[in-house]
């Protein structure tokens, strides 16, 4: 089962942003998505080959966000594809199936197609308004992730969906009730002061239901 904590990264220059995949990693943080937007390939492979081994280092899933050939590259655990990205079903042929491979959704037919062409999990947002994402789809809210879920219930589609986009600590426990397997966040996280307790406090929310 895939943590139910996603940490998507934030920073405008490389060493901002392993500094925030570092202090998230400290505070507890399984997986982390590296988003680096809009930087020439040197840039982000030079960045991707500093994260991966810290990931390791802290027994964390590290996978890139766009780009596959990186991913394939410096042999990430996986990708993260948007609707605009790279086709599924063309990424899973590069990278086989041991590979983590997300999709971002936005309406019940997107799932449907990216569970067809062999996604692992669904990115569904966004879930408010968020600064951290330009061009961002409908917003859904909690109704139109209900209406979502409902669908995937009804068709009998089993993936885990990731709740993406402004969520905050308040949120998860409307989402695990309706049904998200877990959250990606990415501001809450980097601008928390207290990010130690803000990661426990998410976890035992995501993982309320898990008996120990
Ligand atoms: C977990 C997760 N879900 C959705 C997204 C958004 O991906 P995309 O639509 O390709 O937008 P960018 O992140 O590339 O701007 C995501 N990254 N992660
Ligand atoms: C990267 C991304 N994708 C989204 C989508 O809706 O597809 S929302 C989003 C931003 C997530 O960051 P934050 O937790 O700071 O809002
Ligand atoms: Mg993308």
């Amino acid at each position: 089962m895939y943590n139910k904590l996603q940490y998507i990264s934030q920073g405008e220059t490389s060493k901002e942003q392993l500094y925030n995949i570092h202090q998230a990693l400290d505070a507890g943080c399984k997986w982390v998505q590296m988003r680096f937007k809009n930087q020439t390939t040197k840039k982000t492979f030079a960045l991707a080959e500093k994260v991966k081994p810290l990931c390791e280092e802290y027994l964390a899933n590290f996978i890139i966000n766009d780009d596959l050939h990186l991913a394939e590259q410096i042999a990430a655990d996986g990708v993260h594809l948007g609707l605009t990205d790279m086709k599924i079903d063309e990424a899973r042929a590069i990278l086989g199936s041991a590979k983590i491979i997300g999709g971002t959704a936005n309406t019940f037919e997107d799932i449907q197609n990216h569970v067809k062409n062999g996604c692992d999990y669904i990115g569904l947002g966004p879930f408010r308004f968020t600064v951290t994402k330009e061009k961002l789809s409908p917003i859904l809210g909690l109704s139109g992730y209900s209406e979502i879920l409902q669908k995937m219930k009804k068709n009998k589609i089993e993936v885990p969906v990731y709740a993406i986009g402004g969520i905050t600590l308040k949120d998860v426990n409307p989402l695990i009730d309706i049904g998200i397997h877990g959250i990606a966040v990415s501001g809450i996280i980097t601008e928390s002061d207290e990010k130690e307790k803000l990661i426990q406090q998410l976890n035992e929310k995501l993982y309320a239901d898990i008996i120990v």
